[in-house]
């Protein structure tokens, strides 16, 4: 039987998943059977108003938080009959997540932080000091590497953490408005930054964002309502990036 290509099974795979909160006495339906399929190589732009459940979604993917009902694969391990140590380890390998705040601990340097993924990883030493350095070249943050994240702009801080997020090459990036704290010109830079890193690793970005400005530079555009996904190709598409 031929054998399909590495890269064309889904990345991540929702299938009718749906996911509940209890809410005093009744139950809230944030996520109402959604399917999904994402791929490498895809720079995926999710929308939706405040609460329709954009965080929830990524979440669940990352692992965080577990369906009520449907199955969620990545890499087509279904996440829901996996150990919870089996769904950890396979967040630390596999996916970066980039959250609006930051995240970055304060207490080590900047390039503390990005070694931090591959330290978990039982990557330490001079070959987790030279991935780090060469992520914070690739942000323009070499010069930075001793600093503690406190003296550094809400830009900078971000592209600290997209280097963190970057740092073991996930094949998916997850981002929670990752530009949200900062002007339009840093956070834009710090889009360029995110997609170009995408795109040259082949990974699959997913950028939760209120900006509706940023489906132009998306393959695909997600929209959140009502507890449903509408998928709809982005401005990238037509300009021939994939
Ligand atoms: N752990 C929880 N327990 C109960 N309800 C929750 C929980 N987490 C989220 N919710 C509810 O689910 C809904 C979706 O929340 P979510 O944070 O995913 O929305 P969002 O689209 O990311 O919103 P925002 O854009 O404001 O960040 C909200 O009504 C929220 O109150």
């Amino acid at each position: 039987m031929p054998s399909s290509p590495p890269d064309s099974r889904p990345l991540v795979e929702l299938r009718a998943v749906t996911k509940s909160y209890a809410e005093g006495d009744s139950v809230r339906e944030v996520l109402s059977g959604t399917s999904l399929a994402l791929h490498r190589g895809e720079f995926v732009v999710l929308l939706g108003r405040s609460g329709s459940g954009k965080s929830t979604l990524l979440n669940l993917i990352s692992g965080i938080d577990q369906a009520t009902h449907g199955e969620i694969l990545v890499e087509g391990r279904d996440l829901g009959r996996l150990p919870e140590r089996d769904r950890t380890l396979l967040r630390r390998e596999r996916i970066g997540f980039i959250f609006q705040a930051f995240n970055l601990l304060p207490t080590l340097t900047v390039e503390e932080n990005v070694r931090l993924p591959l330290e978990l990883l039982g990557r330490s030493g001079a070959e987790a000091s030279a991935r780090a350095r060469e992520l914070l070249g690739r942000v323009g943050l070499e010069t930075r590497a001793n600093s503690f994240p406190d003296r550094l702009s809400g830009g900078e801080q971000q592209r600290v953490a997209v280097a963190r997020a970057l740092a073991h090459s996930p094949p998916l990036l997850l981002a929670d408005e990752p530009t949200g704290n900062l002007d339009e010109e840093t956070g834009g830079q710090v889009l360029d930054l995110l997609e170009g890193l995408t795109r040259q690793g082949n990974a699959c970005a997913l950028i939760v964002t209120h900006e509706p400005a940023m489906a132009a530079r998306a393959d695909r555009v997600l929209t959140l309502e009502h507890g449903r996904l509408v998928d709809r190709p982005g401005g990238a598409r037509g300009r021939g990036t994939t």
